[in-house]
């Protein structure tokens, strides 16, 4: 395995660092008749570098916010994913591997009169990781942690890392009461590391899955989330869809509910939910502010086929269309 070496220089100490420890090459397929076990065309195919932080790291460029992305690449796949992100202008730093990146393939279909858009997405497991894969990440993502005004952590972890891979990340990131993110799947809360600066992103399914109660409803989402802010955990946001978002942060709790609008493309719309809530909470926001923001780059996602493009004046229209009030807990 080689590593790229690591440097800080010239690099914003006030950006975010979005760590993908299993980044993706997403390749969306936009397929106006999609039939499961039919013969399906293609209108056009998109490939771009894809994982939840790669999404978080493009939807702040998109709202000019400093940021610096971190994961491991591999194989052909993944010099075309490191090629997509120097592209798009994203700066990164990436720990190389001996296995293949993996790739996701995103079907988008409609939406149409019947119905609003769908998106089918099946993701890989990705590629496994040696242990001395690991520590060299590890001690990369140590180095590049440093100076920052916030971490996020995002997504699944690749094969082979070690069981207790998030807090081992949470635990190197740490340091300066910066906040530190984790936005993942439902094992999330047995492998964060309760801490004040904690926050912790979910959707539904994951919401319900690290709390072992159904989240369907706003009022579900809200009872999880305090639940999880119960345990310690500093800030927690969970993402509803159309529905909204809630967030509770001690014991006060907001819930936002976004315009109605016709989606082209769901996916990644959390990621850029924790996006918006990371950039305005960097600046000083209030929750509900930053809460009304991240609901906004949610939305304003779904409006576009490619995720995480944001156009700033959406974000903007729909910023002042969200309406964010603050509940009671339960
Ligand atoms: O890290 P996970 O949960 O496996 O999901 C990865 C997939 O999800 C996305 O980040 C969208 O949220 C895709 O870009 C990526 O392919």
């Amino acid at each position: 395995m080689s590593s790229s070496p690591v440097t800080t220089a010239g690099l914003s100490p006030l950006s975010t660092l979005c760590i993908t420890p299993n980044v993706a090459l997403d390749r969306t397929l936009v397929v106006p008749r999609f039939t499961l076990g039919g013969a399906c065309r293609a209108d056009h195919v998109y490939t771009t570098i894809g994982g939840r932080g790669l999404n978080v790291a493009r939807t702040l460029a998109s709202l000019a916010k400093a940021n610096h992305s971190a994961g491991f690449i591999g194989g052909a796949s993944g010099n075309m994913a490191a090629r997509s992100a120097a592209a798009e202008g994203l700066t990164a730093t990436w720990s190389h591997i001996g296995g293949e990146t993996r790739a996701s393939l995103i079907i988008l279909t409609g939406p149409t009169e019947a119905g609003p858009a769908q998106a089918t997405i099946i993701t890989e497991p990705g590629p496994v990781i040696t242990d001395r894969e690991w520590a060299q990440f590890e001690a990369d993502v140590t180095q590049l942690a440093h100076g920052r005004s916030a971490v996020c952590i995002c997504g699944s972890m690749p094969p082979g890392s070690p069981p207790s891979a998030r807090q081992r990340l949470q635990a190197v990131v740490a340091g300066h009461g910066r906040p530190v993110w984790v936005d993942s799947g439902g094992e999330s809360l047995a492998q964060a590391n309760i801490a004040p600066t904690l926050g912790l992103k979910l959707n539904a399914e994951e919401a319900a899955a690290a709390t072992a109660r159904p989240v369907q409803t706003v009022t579900d989402a809200l009872s999880a989330a305090q639940w999880l802010a119960a345990r310690g955990i500093a800030r927690v946001a969970i993402t509803l869809g159309s529905q909204g978002a809630v967030l509770v942060v001690g014991h006060k709790g907001w819930y936002a509910r976004p315009p109605a609008i016709v989606a082209r493309n769901p996916v990644g719309s959390g990621d850029c939910f924790l996006a918006g809530l990371v950039a305005a909470l960097g600046e000083g926001s209030r929750s509900d502010d930053a809460l009304r923001l991240a609901t906004a780059c949610g939305t304003a996602n779904a409006l576009a086929t490619r995720v995480g493009r944001l156009v700033a004046s959406d974000v903007t229209r729909l910023a002042a269309e969200v309406a964010v009030h603050q509940i009671g807990l339960l």
